[in-house]
């Protein structure tokens, strides 16, 4: 019998936003009674006087006038309540950085240097209602939970005057003209949309890879150099089996929608969307650790019978050490059937395409387009702390970003259960291989060692079409990832977008399988593939005569 918990999550994620949640509707929460319970604490950290101080220097680096210098030493007296909007707009820069959020206003200078997001994030909203931007991209929770990291100053009074940007009237009109569902064929044709219809900034954080983005383009090139070799006159139903298995759980279709931050962006039902097509279709979801929403909120409305893995990074030592608890509370989901944690992340990735973007925002200063988004310290996390993650869990330890044969060797002989071969979709270290190469690779060492039982083998990075998952599979694959194609299905269509992007890989994957004369899943193999050429990467040579005269494929037209 279906739990009424079930039937709750099997609605889609508009209707449970409506009105389902357990915890009331989620909604932007009013700071008015958890500012107050800080404002103690708070007023102490005002009164400390190193950031007396500090708010004093910044504010005569700042400005000029005797009359702005007024107004900060009236401030240092003021009870919350009565801050002006041209005062908030004074405390614009790094060393002195304040924003409104909820019409509460913050002192977020400190805050700055250990944002997740990176300081510039913030500073592109410094001195303004950050509202609107804040909630577009983090969790109705993150507030609550960072308070103590941010200086109250006090209520704003009045309020900003916001100028809808042209930007944003442009990207509306868009959609009232956007096409049907019905004249998407493809994947890339999503990509299309979700181009014309998100900001600017959005896409180039999606779409950027690093560095000059070899990578992120051979990761999907990969594919154009593999060829099938199909069976002709085989004894096989039209209707064929797409089901199988991962880490032993059947899911009925050989991909899996990947993690990725910055779901809000695209939707403001961000992963719920996600998980609810992935619950209706029985397809897996990678619930990223950077989720528009804390885990308690996500997982109030997965159903039991769902099936999902949990992806996790360590941002610090802290999180490292922490990660036993996180692991007990993931043991408690029933949904969860696997942690995966990030090995690709020693660094961030030079993300050009991302950062120049916002560099040409004329809002952003000169100043602050040269500060790089997230520099962060990653925790150090080796193999050694894998032996340990392993050991403190019955759940399937498996690790995302491995990019050699080698290491998926140490991984099989260290009892991880599986491995995504993955360069975070060209994000990390550009010149990294594609990942279908790196799984002939694997393949190979792992069959000279006996492992190939061991250890189960995903990959992700440029797959777009049914055919690039079968190939895949053929090449001893156990199932595919797609980041991008869901964040633009969802950004241009939401939850329908979504079905509708499962339904054309579905239809795409069926076909191939008919084709080449398969009826199931396991009987995919490396005698249905020639990839010869795997190997011979030609990183396009820019002919740009024939470029020039070749028609190339459209996306559909806005109406
Ligand atoms: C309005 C200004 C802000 C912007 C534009 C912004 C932007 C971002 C972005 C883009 C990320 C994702 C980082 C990534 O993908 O690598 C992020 C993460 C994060 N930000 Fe912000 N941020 C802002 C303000 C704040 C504030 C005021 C807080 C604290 C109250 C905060 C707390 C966090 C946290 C905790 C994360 C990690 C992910 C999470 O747990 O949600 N941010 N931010
Ligand atoms: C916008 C964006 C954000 C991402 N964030 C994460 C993340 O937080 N954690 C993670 O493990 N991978 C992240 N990824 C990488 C994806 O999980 C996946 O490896 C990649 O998107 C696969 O390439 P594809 O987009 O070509 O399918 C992100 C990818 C994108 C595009």
């Amino acid at each position: 019998m279906l739990s009424s918990k079930f039937v709750q999550c099997s609605r889609s994620a508009a209707s449970r936003l409506r009105g389902s949640f357990k915890n009331g509707p989620l909604r932007r929460q009013s700071v008015s009674g958890g500012s107050r319970r800080n404002i103690g604490s708070l007023t102490s950290k005002l009164s400390d006087p190193s950031k007396r101080t500090r708010a004093l220097k910044a504010s005569i680096l700042t400005t000029t006038s005797a009359s702005a210098a007024a107004l900060l030493y009236s401030f240092l007296d003021q009870s919350p309540g009565d801050i002006k909007p041209s005062e908030v707009m004074l405390h614009n820069q790094m060393d002195d950085c304040w924003i409104v959020l909820n019409g509460e206003v913050y002192d977020v200078t400190d805050f700055l240097q250990v944002h997740p997001g990176g300081a510039a994030r913030i500073m592109q909203v410094a001195g303004r209602d950050a509202t609107r931007t804040f909630y577009s991209i983090h969790s109705d929770s993150t507030l609550d939970r960072m308070k103590d990291s941010l200086v109250y100053i006090g209520k704003l009074k009045g309020q900003f005057h916001i100028e809808e940007p042209e930007e944003e009237i442009t990207l509306r009109e868009m959609r009232q003209k956007i096409p049907p569902l019905a004249r998407i064929f493809n994947l890339s044709d999503f990509e299309g949309i979700a181009k014309e219809v998100l900001p600017k900034g959005t896409f180039a954080y999606y779409a950027t890879g690093a560095s000059d983005e070899f990578s992120i383009r051979e990761n999907h090139y990969a594919y154009g150099r593999v060829f099938f070799r199909p069976k002709v006159l085989q004894d096989i139903e039209y209707d064929v089996d797409t089901s199988t298995e991962f880490l032993g759980t059947k899911v009925d279709l050989p991909f899996y929608i990947s993690a990725f931050a910055g779901s809000k962006l695209a939707h403001p039902l961000a992963e719920l969307n996600l998980q609810a097509v992935a619950e209706k279709e029985n397809v897996m979801q990678m619930v990223p650790k950077q989720c528009s929403y804390s885990v308690d909120e996500f997982f109030e409305h997965v159903p039991d019978t769902q099936n999902q893995w949990y992806q996790y990074h360590f941002d610090n030592l802290e999180e490292l050490n922490n990660f036993p608890k996180l692991i007990k509370r993931l043991e408690e989901q029933p949904s969860i059937k696997g942690i995966f944690v990030n090995v690709d992340l020693r660094d961030i990735g030079n993300r050009e395409k991302d950062t120049r973007q916002r560099s040409a925002d004329t809002t952003v200063s000169k100043e602050l387009s040269s500060i790089v988004t997230s520099k962060m310290a990653y925790a150090k996390f080796t193999w050694k702390d894998v032996d340990k993650i392993i050991a403190s869990t019955h759940l399937p330890v498996c690790l995302k970003g491995v990019q050699r044969g080698e290491d998926v060797v140490l991984a099989a002989e260290r009892g991880v259960k599986a491995v995504v071969l993955s360069n975070h979709g060209g994000r990390q270290l550009d010149f990294s291989r594609p990942p279908l190469e790196v799984l002939a690779e694997a393949r190979t060492m792992l069959k000279e060692k006996n492992l190939e039982d061991k250890i189960e083998i995903y990959l992700d990075g440029g797959v777009r079409r049914g055919s690039d998952i079968i190939k895949a599979l053929c090449m001893g694959a156990k199932g595919v990832g797609m980041g991008r194609p869901f964040l633009y299905a969802m950004a241009g269509y939401g939850e329908p977008g979504l079905e509708h992007l499962v339904q054309i890989l579905r239809g795409e994957i069926q076909n191939n399988m008919r084709l080449l004369g398969v009826e199931r899943i396991s009987d995919l193999n490396e005698s249905l593939v020639d990839f010869k050429s795997l190997q011979f990467r030609n990183p396009r040579a820019n002919d740009t005569l024939y470029d020039q005269g070749y028609m190339p494929l459209s996306f559909p037209a806005f109406r």
